[in-house]
């Protein structure tokens, strides 16, 4: 098999540790000090091979601008952002999903209805596809605040155990749609890199059917 070099991007926060499992249990050799350092790029010169730790939102811009050929990234990531970028496959990790939320009981402001997210392209095409008008309020975080303090009636978010929306008395109203996380690739070191990338999207698919 061809020895071009690969960089790969990798998630930082809660993807890590189970992208982590996966690449390992692929025959990936990522080094220890991935666990433990703040090093944010990790060469693996044997293989020819190196890794880059980056935010989860951004690992879609590493892989567009091809400085990554390959990266990890949430599907909510993918919607929200439309990349340029080949989703080439499922690695069912990191699973939860999207759905909307609000107080019980309470139903959307006739007049002037808000929706707080951190994902307001999937909101609004969501509420859009309901043929309701809603104002989307972007948030960056804590995001079930927003009808608890009144500034949405609504809130579009994701949702794992639903112990957030339970412990802050919100109630679950529609599921949007499930979420993993992704292989992305770049589209041109798909093409001149292809026998690397084949090699990487196998090894991990057999690794992903097997569980
Ligand atoms: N409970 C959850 N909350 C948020 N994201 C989750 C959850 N469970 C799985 N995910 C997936 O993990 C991805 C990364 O999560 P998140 O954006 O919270 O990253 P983080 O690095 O932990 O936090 P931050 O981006 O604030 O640094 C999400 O895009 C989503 O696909
Ligand atoms: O259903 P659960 O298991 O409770 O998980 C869902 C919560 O986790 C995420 O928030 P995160 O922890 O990333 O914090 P944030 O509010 O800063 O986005 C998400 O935005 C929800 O608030």
């Amino acid at each position: 098999m061809s020895n071009q070099s690969l960089t790969i991007a990798m998630p930082k926060g809660r993807i890590f540790e189970e992208a982590a499992d996966l690449l390992r249990k692929a025959g990936y050799k990522l080094p220890q000090e991935f666990d433990e350092s703040r090093k944010l790029i990790l060469e693996v010169p044997e293989e020819n091979l190196r890794f880059i730790l980056a935010k989860p939102t951004d690992v879609t811009t590493y892989v567009e601008h091809g400085v990554a050929d390959a990266g990890i990234a949430g599907k909510d990531v993918m919607l929200e952002e439309e990349r340029d970028v080949y989703e080439v496959l499922d690695l069912k990790i990191s699973a939860c999903y999207l759905a909307v939320a609000g107080l019980p009981g309470t139903g959307m402001n006739e007049v002037a209805p808000k929706v707080a997210t951190k994902y307001p392209n999937i909101a609004s095409s969501y509420f859009r596809e309901q043929g309701e008008q809603v104002e989307i309020i972007k948030l960056n975080g804590s995001i079930e605040l927003a009808p608890l303090i009144g500034l949405a009636d609504r809130i579009v978010d994701i949702v794992s155990t639903g112990q957030t929306l339970k412990e802050n008395g919100l109630a679950e109203f529609q599921h949007i749609c499930d979420i993993t996380s992704r292989l992305i690739v770049n589209p041109v070191s798909y093409r001149m890199k292809d026998q690397r990338l084949d090699d990487l999207v196998n090894r991990l698919s057999s690794i992903i059917e097997g569980n």
